[in-house]
């Protein structure tokens, strides 16, 4: 990804292996009124990328397009991979993180495993110098895991808080 944002194949590549991987685990019981309850509520990832493996489907993501939530399809045993917040900030918006979200159902516990791939705990993610120029404007802060874990303690998602809206730069601000 980083050779087609013109970086280089080895851009990332000491960074990513100091980095951090999360596993987590998300259980979604079966809901007699799936159509009142929401699994995981809408939310981009903070990390560089995502993959994913779900038991039976469930995860949506909000069209670019026309903004309405979409079913990702199931396909049994393949992995779907998501770009996070960190690739945005990276590549100054050419890639950006999808919103998406866990839906229950009325048939059956549905389980997912998410590896979430970021950098180390302290490092900034920040954008690329090679992608700022005259014509485009440094678009975000940089911030790393532990602003994120910051973030996540004093702010609850399923209220609508983004943690990517914490990091676009005033358009004043931007150099
Ligand atoms: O259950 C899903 O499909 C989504 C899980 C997820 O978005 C996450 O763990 O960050
Ligand atoms: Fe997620």
């Amino acid at each position: 990804m980083t050779e087609s944002l013109g970086l280089g194949p080895t851009y990332l590549i000491n960074k990513m292996e100091e980095g951090a991987q999360v596993m987590a685990v998300n259980s979604y019981p079966r809901c007699p009124s799936p159509d009142m309850a929401l699994g995981l509520p809408p939310h981009s990832d903070y990390s560089c990328l995502t993959i994913l493996l779900q038991s039976s489907p469930g995860l949506e993501i909000t069209d670019p397009g026309d903004g309405k939530w979409k079913i990702v399809p199931e396909f049994q045993g393949t992995l779907q991979v998501h770009v996070g917040d960190h690739l945005e900030v990276l590549s100054n918006g050419l890639y950006r993180s999808i919103l998406h979200r866990g839906t229950v159902n009325s048939e059956r516990t549905r389980i997912s495993i998410a590896s979430l791939h970021s950098l180390g705990m302290d490092e900034k993610m920040g954008t690329a110098k090679e992608l700022v120029d005259d014509q485009h404007a440094e678009e975000y802060k940089e911030s790393s895991f532990r602003d994120f874990l910051n973030f996540l303690s004093n702010n609850d998602i399923g209220e609508g808080k983004s943690f990517k809206s914490t990091l676009i730069r005033d358009k004043d601000m931007r150099t």
